[in-house]
Parts: structure tokens; sequence; C-alpha cells
């Protein structure tokens, strides 16, 4: 909001006897007065988190009429500065959401259409007022929840109504909004080479992609058959012999070559009895070293294939997973936040290691997020890290409430309930599900502002969790690529994936430590 001069506005003089128009909107919203704000947006039912809720074309001033005329009029309370130095004015429902401290819309401009689009930051109940975040150098005293300023995260004043909060760019304008991923469909998916994260490879076989002159490989048994008409005989012979095992399932059973057949055989435990006919003119069976595993692409085919013909299956589905253009938002959302929180314990004497568990992108509802910072400092104690203290946080929330993951706990100001204390005492348990489900991560994204230490990131396996999101890579001591990589491990049972955030946000070169510091 520009506000640069104060014209009393229609929400000032209005009180709670005028009556409301109706809005189509079908998402759940209408238009409410309330005491001493004026008109509202207000939601009739529940809406899920990260819900679309209005998409608003704006109207758009040129500087010099908004200068000369523009911000003597009311309009000065209700637009925003647009890219080029025009004056926007959102029309629909978006020049009526108020202000809050604990905005639960978040907003992004889409510049190829002239519109805002506005989507719930949260789940929303039902008769609760939506709003956004103008800012803080606000001109009216505001009303409705001031949130207790020590738990509070101290957004910047980016005089865009919050718009900032979800894109990072903190220099308070509109035009200077340089986020591609606000633009567009949300649900388009991003092109692997335009996401703002490099994955950490964490799968064998993706470590056997990327050093390709170390193709694992297992011993097996192998025959010559000199005779390739033979070679029908022998693969039926092999169904039923009981040395075809399915480990070997990822290679071709017969490799060819110009005058002979070779058979696969069998893994090498078991040494094979070959069929007693003499005119099958059969080698002596021999071991040979085979790859581990399939080929994942083209240039590991060729390379395996030189020591035995191996089948082909690009990636596996599932193990990159696409990200949309709103998930990239959401992950936005969660780093900022995280960066202003570290920001704040930072200031507090803390390290600036925070980790964060929000509701999961995919299902949003009935999860409130947790939040927790590295209080080794405050709490004496060496192992209170970060993403320690946040999986101890979930998972004595659940257990001590209901075996239901649900509404739980943070102390950001982005986030709507107070935090579970970090004093260091453990809290006493109820009875846990016996798999686990009512205490581990399974399914969570945790975003952190540093690279887990090698014990958080052992921690982080054993508590199931999804994925992991970092932006400070600590080479000599993190446990997700940079010292090690913990879930890469052979023969670890769980494995996530993990994203190092490498685009642009505001705030992270304020909270980088010492790179031999354990985060
Ligand atoms: C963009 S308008 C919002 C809609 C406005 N309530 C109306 O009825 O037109 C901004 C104005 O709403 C009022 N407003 C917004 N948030 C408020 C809050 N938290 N407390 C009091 N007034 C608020 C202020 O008068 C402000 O100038």
């Amino acid at each position: 909001m520009s506000a640069s001069s104060f014209n009393s506005p229609s929400a000032a003089e209005s009180s709670t006897a005028h009556r409301a128009p109706e809005h189509l909107n079908n998402i759940g919203c209408e238009i409410r007065y309330v005491e001493g704000k004026g008109r509202g947006v207000f939601a009739t039912r529940t809406i899920t988190a990260q819900t679309l809720v209005e998409i608003c074309p704006v109207l758009l001033f040129s500087a010099e009429e908004y200068e000369l005329h523009g911000k003597y009029t009311v309009l000065d309370h209700y637009t925003f500065k647009w890219r080029d130095g025009r004056m926007a004015l959102a029309l629909g429902l978006g020049s009526l959401f108020n202000h809050s401290e604990n905005p639960n819309i978040s907003y992004t401009i889409d510049s190829t259409t002239d519109s805002i689009r506005y989507t719930t930051a949260r789940r929303i109940e039902p008769n609760e007022e939506l709003c956004i975040f103008y800012g803080h150098k606000l001109w009216f005293d505001a009303v409705g929840g001031v949130p207790n300023r020590s738990m509070a995260i101290e957004k910047p004043d980016d005089g865009w109504g919050g718009l900032t909060s979800v894109t990072g760019d903190l220099n308070g304008e509109c035009g200077h909004i340089n986020n591609p991923f606000e633009v567009g469909d949300p649900t388009d998916i991003i092109p692997e080479e335009e996401l703002p994260f490099i994955r950490i490879k964490t799968t064998a076989e993706d470590i056997e992609e990327e050093t390709i002159v170390e193709v694992r490989t297992l011993q097996a048994w192998a025959v010559d058959i000199p005779d390739p008409r033979h070679t029908t005989v022998m693969l039926k012979w092999l169904r039923q012999s009981g040395f075809d095992t399915p480990t070997l399932s990822h290679l071709k059973r017969v490799r060819k070559s110009a005058k002979s057949s070779t058979l696969l055989i069998g893994p090498s435990e078991a040494t094979p009895t070959l069929p007693d006919d003499p005119d099958l003119g059969l080698s002596t069976p021999y071991l040979i070293s085979i790859p581990k595993t399939v080929a994942l692409t083209q240039t590991s085919l060729q390379l395996k294939n030189t020591l035995w013909p191996t089948v082909f299956a690009p990636r596996r589905k599932g193990e990159s997973e696409p990200w949309t253009r709103a998930k990239v938002l959401w992950a936005q959302h969660a780093l900022q936040t995280i960066v202003r929180e570290a920001q704040r314990v930072r200031d507090a004497g803390e390290l600036p290691i925070v980790s964060y568990v929000p509701p999961p992108y995919d299902i949003p509802d009935d999860f409130t997020p947790f939040i927790s910072h590295d209080t080794r400092t405050t709490a004496r104690h060496p192992l209170r890290h970060s993403a320690l203290n946040v999986i101890r946080q979930i998972a004595d929330h659940r257990s001590t409430t209901s075996s239901r993951p649900s509404r739980a706990v943070s102390p950001s100001a982005d986030l709507p309930t107070p935090p579970i204390s970090l004093s260091g005492a453990d809290t006493p348990r109820a009875e846990t599900p016996r798999n686990g489900q009512g205490y581990l991560l399974t399914g969570l994204t945790l975003f952190t502002t540093h690279e887990p230490c090698i014990m958080c990131a052992m921690a982080l396996l054993h508590s199931r969790v999804k994925e992991v999101v970092y932006l400070v890579p600590m080479d000599k001591t993190g446990g997700c690529g940079g010292a090690a990589c913990v879930p890469r491990l052979e023969g670890v049972n769980h494995r996530f994936t993990i994203e190092r955030w490498t685009g642009t946000l505001e705030g992270v070169d304020d909270i980088r430590i010492d790179d031999d510091v354990d985060a």
C-alpha cells in the first residue's frame, strides 16, 4: 500500500451498520464489515492451505497521473507500486484484504496478465478473516491480534503488503520483484535445469552414474555354448535348474558372439551342475564379473554392456520428484521463514540455525508447522541441534497428544500457534502407535538453514523424513552431501531426498556460520 499522503479511507468511516455486498466467489470468501477496519474478506467455510482464493485484475495508473491526482485521493490506501513505476489498484477482493501481522494469505503478481493471485498460506477456519501483510509502516492504527514480539519473525517493510514475504525480494517495490516462479500457471512442472536447487544424489545407482568408472559388480557363473543352436535348450534347462534367481533380472541371460553364445547361469553362491549331455559341447562353468545394477543412462548402458548385456531402465519413477511452480513457491516461503527465524535467534544470542517442518505440500490439511532453532548455547547441551530439536518436538507433541498427526506448534509470526518450549526437559510420553506413525516424520519435508551434520542426518534417517532442503552447505561437517552423505550409505534402511537450495533468498548471508561448526 502506498499511502504517501493521508486521505481518510472508506474503512475508517465505515461502521458495522453497512451492508456488505455479495461477492460471487465460490471458494468460500465473502465480504463483511468488521469494527474498526471497514470491509474485510472472511471465510464462509474451511479453506485448505495453498488454495488459490482470488485472482484480481489490476487497474494501472501512470506514475505522472498518480503523482498529480491519484495520491490525493482515497486510492492511495489501496494502490501498489507496479513494475515500471506505475501504480496498481487490485480489483475484486484484492483491495479488501485487511492487514495482519500474522497474515494467512500470501500473494503473487502475474505480470503476463496484469493480475494478482491470492493464496491461503495455511488452512483457514470458517468465519476467519483473510488478511495480508501490508508492511511495517502502517498509516492507520491496526486492529487485530498483534503477535508476541518475542515470537515474531521480523518482516521487512516491503511496502507491498507482504508480497515480498513470498518472493524474497525485499527492496520494497513490486517493479523489482524478479521471481520467475510467481508468474505463470502454478501447476506447470518446472524443467529440471530451471529448478532453484541442486538435488544431492542419494541412491547407489546415482553415484554409479556419476563416477561411471566405478561400476559396481558382482560375481556370477557363466558357461559357453559353442553351438548357438543349443541356446534355447540351455535357457529351458536354466528355468528348471533352480539357478535362475531374480538377483540377475537386470541382466540379459545370453551374450551372443559371432560364433558362440555365453549363458549367464546364476550368482556365485551356488556352483552349478550342468546338463550331462556331451552333444551340447558346453565349457566348464566359470565366474565372471557382471554389473550389479540396471543401467540408468545411455552412458552407463554402454559401459555395463562391456561387462555383460544389461537392461536399460531410465531413472525409476519417483526418484526425481517433479516440482511444480506452486511447490517451488511453497518451498521459497518455507525457506524465507527459516531465514527470518535464524536472524531473530542470532540476535537473541543463539547460533542462527533453524529447522522447519511445514504442512506437506500435497496434503497440507490437519498439520500445523513445527519450527525449532539450535539451542546449544542456552540449553548448554551439545545435542540441541535444530534438526534434532524439531524431530524431538514433533515426536513429543504427537506422542503426548494423540496418535493422529495434527495441529502443532511454531514460534514463527508466519505461523498460527505458539511453540512448545525447548527447555531440554523431555516431555512425558503417552502410548504411541506401534508402527511409529505417531512420532515419525514420514511423508514430511524438513527445511533447514544449514546442511545437517552427520549426527542430525542419521537422526533424520531414523525419523523417516521424506525430504530435506537446506540453504547453506557445510562442506566440513555436513551429513547430506558435504563431508558425507548419510542416506547414501550402503545398507541404510531408509533414504530421504536432499535438495540444496541455490535460488536467491534475502538474508542468507546474515546467517552463515563457521564452516567447521556442526549444524
Ligand atoms: C486496502 S484497504 C482494505 C479494505 C478496507 N477495510 C475497506 O473497507 O475498504 C486498507 C484500509 O483498510 C483499513 N485496514 C486494513 N487493515 C486494518 C487493520 N488491521 N486494522 C484497522 N484498519 C485496517 C485501513 O483503513 C486501511 O487504510
